[in-house]
């Protein structure tokens, strides 16, 4: 499916959040699917995916995100880092504005057309919930620490680790979102830092590993 088929692409990603256990209200899922219309339209524009067909977008974009989510429970302020079309922060914010009302998501981008691209989501979605930057985050200062970091597609975990921990709060984690579990990235780990868990996620209708990896500073 090339073209935009809202109803087809709503079903299937309401058939997807179910098989990830979420329970997204009917706004919620209209929102995710403008969240993909707007991605759709502007993609030409802003370059944001290369992923063009529609239904590939909702597997690998919103349901690849969806399938994280649920590790953000309970975070109040997250930081998407090298954000691009705004996965997965800006799916994050969709679902957090009825599940989790007190998170704030922020995301940064180098690329000012992406960034441009996010703020006119925040703006046409009314997500009041987000903020943007645009910035290099190695060289960013943050009006606040973030007590979780979180990043997909973006950089191996020890540039992740070592370009944003002065971002991160004292007590707060490190959550990357990679494809097969990234043994020699774990193993590289610059020191002062730990994985907690390394968690693998099912995502539907992706016949493709997924993983979770959570990192915190080390007790010394
Ligand atoms: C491969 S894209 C991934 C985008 C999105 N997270 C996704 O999964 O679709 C990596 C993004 O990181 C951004 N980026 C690269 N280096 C960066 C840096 N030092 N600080 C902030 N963003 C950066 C790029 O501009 C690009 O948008």
């Amino acid at each position: 499916m090339k073209s935009f088929d809202r109803a087809a692409l709503t079903a299937m990603l309401a058939d997807g959040a179910k098989g990830l256990s979420l329970n997204l209200s009917e706004a919620q899922i209209a929102r995710l699917i403008d969240y993909l219309a707007l991605m759709s339209k502007w993609n030409s524009v802003y370059n944001l995916t290369a992923v063009r067909d529609p239904v590939q977008m909702v597997t690998q974009h919103l349901l690849d995100s969806l399938a994280a989510v649920s590790a953000f429970e309970g975070a109040k302020n997250v930081l998407d880092v090298g954000a691009g079309g705004g996965l997965p922060g800006i799916v994050l914010a969709i679902w957090a504005a009825e599940a989790q009302p007190e998170m704030r998501v922020s995301m940064i981008d180098t690329v000012h057309k992406k960034t441009a691209f996010l703020t006119q989501v925040k703006a046409e979605l009314g997500l009041s919930n987000v903020n943007v930057y645009t910035a290099r985050v190695e060289q960013w200062q943050a009006p606040q620490k973030f007590d979780v970091i979180t990043s997909r597609a973006f950089a191996e975990l020890s540039d992740f680790v070592n370009w944003s921990g002065h971002l991160l709060a004292d007590d707060g984690e490190f959550i990357a979102l990679k494809g097969v579990s990234p043994d020699a990235e774990v193993a590289h780990l610059p020191t002062g830092w730990t994985v907690r868990e390394v968690r693998a996620l099912q995502v539907p209708t992706l016949q493709a590993e997924r993983h979770l990896i959570f990192i915190a500073r080390a007790v010394s």
